[in-house]
């Protein structure tokens, strides 16, 4: 695997009193979708900046494409930020060829690149209109299309989707996989498990500063947990069977439904529930070890925390 971004040991503080970023370490290959997930105030936008180069750390190393960052491996790299960057008294068209220029693109090239993006994100029957009066996912989408107008190998999206319709937010997902399709790596910072889950090949989880586990979608979910949760709906209220609970692990009960925690693959255990609440089952669900419940294992935070 050829990396496209390392850091070694960052260190990085705003003031002196407390670091953000605490000796952080963290590889990133080429063609992932990365996932960079942590709670709030974990220290990804820090980190994020220090990776683009707009913050300097006070120590540690970091590499894009296997050099110290230059005005060529800059080129490389496309962010996409959380808070919207548009000017909203150009037209959408003139929105993107404005940051196409400030990418170095020219003449025919920088047009083309214009269309491909605004193309890629739906918006070229649009290119003419305003943003401002755009919806908020079509904003996004115009965002997007300003990242990714000088065709950069990486891509930073700072939680691309928040705030916007479940349209936009399919569109964008699918988007991003199509461009990992086509040789671009991803890196996508995301509150939301679902989306991380649903297009990451990679993650990383962060917390105070620090990476507490990196590796395939697959192997941190399987070497991180071994819980998985049934969800049972019963017919009384959970407190009419308290004595059959006290054998399980009980995560929460709300009325008459009720979460146990088990271990993955037991299959005794479902055996068992079955023997003990019988007919008052009303609906039995399994869930199998997931990223939520890593997060929650290692940072023992929920993610909105
Ligand atoms: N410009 C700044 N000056 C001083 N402290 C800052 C600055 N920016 C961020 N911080 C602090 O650094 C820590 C990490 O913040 P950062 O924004 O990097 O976290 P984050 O993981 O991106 O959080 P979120 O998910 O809420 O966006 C926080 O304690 C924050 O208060």
């Amino acid at each position: 695997m050829r990396t496209v971004f390392a850091g070694d040991s960052i260190n990085f503080s705003y003031d002196t009193k407390k670091p953000v970023l605490n000796g952080l370490s963290l590889s990133i290959g080429d063609k992932q979708i990365y996932g960079l997930l942590g709670p709030n105030g974990a220290g990804k936008s820090t980190l994020t900046k220090v990776m683009l180069g707009l913050d300097k750390p006070q120590s540690g190393k970091l590499q894009w494409f296997n050099e110290i960052p230059n005005r060529s491996t800059n080129k490389r790299v496309g962010y996409v930020p959380q808070d919207l960057a548009l000017i909203y008294d150009l037209s959408a068209y003139e929105n993107v060829l404005f940051f196409g220029k400030l990418y170095g693109l020219k003449g025919e090239r920088l047009k083309k690149q214009v269309r491909y993006a605004l193309e890629f994100v739906g918006l070229w029957d649009e290119r003419k209109q305003k943003p401002k009066k755009f919806s908020g996912g079509m904003k996004r989408r115009l965002n997007i299309a300003c990242g990714i107008v000088h065709n950069p190998d990486v891509i930073i999206f700072d939680e691309p989707t928040v705030g916007v319709d479940p349209q936009s937010r399919n569109r964008i997902l699918e988007g991003i996989i199509e461009l990992n399709q086509i040789g671009t790596t991803i890196i996508y910072i995301s509150h939301y498990m679902e989306e991380i889950e649903k297009v990451c090949s990679h993650v990383g989880i962060m917390d105070k500063g620090e990476l507490l586990v990196e590796g395939t979608l697959n192997e941190v979910i399987s070497q991180h947990t071994d819980q998985a949760v049934i969800k049972l709906e019963l017919q009384k209220r959970a407190s009419a069977y308290t004595t059959q609970l006290e054998k399980y692990q009980v995560i929460s009960t709300e009325g008459n439904l009720v979460e146990l925690g088990v271990l993955k693959n037991d299959v005794g255990v479902i055996s068992s529930i079955k023997e003990d609440f019988g007919d008052d089952i009303k609906s039995f669900q399994y869930i199998a070890p997931n990223l939520e419940q890593v997060f929650f294992k290692l940072t023992k935070k929920n993610l909105r925390d």
